[in-house]
């Protein structure tokens, strides 16, 4: 563990300071792009207009023989294109892999100006942030970087979130984290074949002789590891996000499987189809009735302590903490989103 006075020094000469506070942005979704694929390509500057974040990966789900054609795709779109308010993020290849360093070493120098974030896969314990951001420091000093690219770490096996906590605390490189199912249930040996979403075996039944026919209620298999991702996230003072859901062909359970994550305290989630940002931007954006009673809340205590009924409901010091959480959001929605300006009246 780093004494307080170094842990905001630069890790290479010339390297640019880390930040003290993370850049304020809307990160409702990021949106996955498969870079070798020329006709995904052509979608990106449409893409940037609809989405927060545009990811283009170079990990899972690209294949050995085209991870070089990825990571030069990757280079062509942020080359050619001006991102604007919309964040320009990588999903590097994990560390033990033949392709990592080549990621680092092409990627940095040729376009870590306009790079925001390094997604880092398979994340097992701090050790992992340190040496990513020894190295990005360098790369940085020797590219004449000029603010720190940060590290967005996947928690995906069982090694990480047992070790969460520091995980999240490891660098002020880090960004926030993203719940990858798909490997977790593989790290932890769980009998699914799922990305994300529930199973309907994994349920509870109710008791024996109560009613004419016993029922069974779904529960939700991630709900312990989004509640350790979200305490361990902001605790630290950084990101919370769900990851992806698999089954494209069913809206509605993605959707739900978002919003437990949006209530539960994750800013976003992954998108990797099309059909996906909408829905991320429905959920990760405040419902409009719960803005105007969080405004009702802020309007009868100024100063944000007290106690007054409104509507029937007590509120106090902590409703007003929460309503706080939920209108600095949808400020920050309403001033990118004109259709959510609108809903919010700002
Ligand atoms: C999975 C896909 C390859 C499917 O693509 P496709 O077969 O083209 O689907 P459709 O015909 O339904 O597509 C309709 C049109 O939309 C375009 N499209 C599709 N996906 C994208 C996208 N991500 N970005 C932009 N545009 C997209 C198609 O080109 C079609 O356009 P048109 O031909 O003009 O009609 C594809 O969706 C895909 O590659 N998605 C990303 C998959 C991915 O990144 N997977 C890895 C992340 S999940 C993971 O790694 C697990 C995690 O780490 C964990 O452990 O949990
Ligand atoms: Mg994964």
């Amino acid at each position: 563990m780093k004494t307080p006075r170094a842990y905001y020094q630069p890790l290479a000469i010339g390297a640019p300071a880390p930040y003290r506070e993370l850049p304020t942005r809307l990160e409702r979704m990021i949106h996955f792009v498969p870079p070798h694929i020329e006709k995904m390509l052509a979608k990106v500057p449409d893409l940037i207009e609809s989405v927060d974040v545009i990811l283009g990966n170079l990990e899972d789900a690209i294949p050995a023989d085209q991870k070089v054609a990825a990571r030069q795709g990757f280079i062509q779109m942020a080359q050619e294109n001006e991102f604007g308010s919309t964040g320009l993020w990588t999903r590097i290849n994990c560390l033990n892999s033949p392709w990592v360093l080549d990621d680092l070493l092409e990627i940095v120098p040729a376009i870590g100006n306009k790079l925001d974030v390094i997604m880092l896969p398979k994340v097992e314990g701090p050790w992992d942030i340190h040496y990513l951001d020894q190295l990005l420091a360098q790369l940085e000093a020797r590219g004449g970087i000029e603010r720190p690219i940060l590290i967005h770490a996947i928690l995906e096996t069982a090694e990480g979130v047992k070790n969460v906590d520091t995980i999240a605390s490891a660098s002020p490189r880090m960004h926030g984290m993203s719940l990858g199912p798909a490997d977790l249930a593989a790290s932890r040996g769980m009998k699914t074949t799922r990305v994300g979403g529930g199973h309907p075996d994994y349920s509870v039944l109710s008791d024996a002789g109560h009613e004419a026919a016993r029922t069974t209620v779904q529960q939700d298999l991630w709900h312990y590891t989004v509640a350790k991702m979200v305490d361990a996230c902001m605790s630290a003072g950084i990101r919370a996000f769900y990851g992806p859901f698999g089954d494209f062909a069913d809206d509605e359970a993605c959707e739900s499987q978002f919003r437990n994550a949006f209530l539960m305290g994750c800013v976003g989630a992954w998108s990797l189809h099309p059909r996906q940002i909408g829905i991320a931007k429905r959920v990760f954006s405040p419902d409009p009735n719960e803005v105007s009673f969080a405004r009702k809340i802020v309007n009868a205590m100024p100063d944000g302590t007290g106690a007054v009924m409104i509507d029937g409901k007590m509120q106090d010091d902590a409703t007003w903490k929460q309503a706080k959480v939920i209108l600095d959001l949808a400020e920050r929605v309403a001033s990118k989103d004109p259709e959510f300006a609108e809903k919010y009246s700002v």
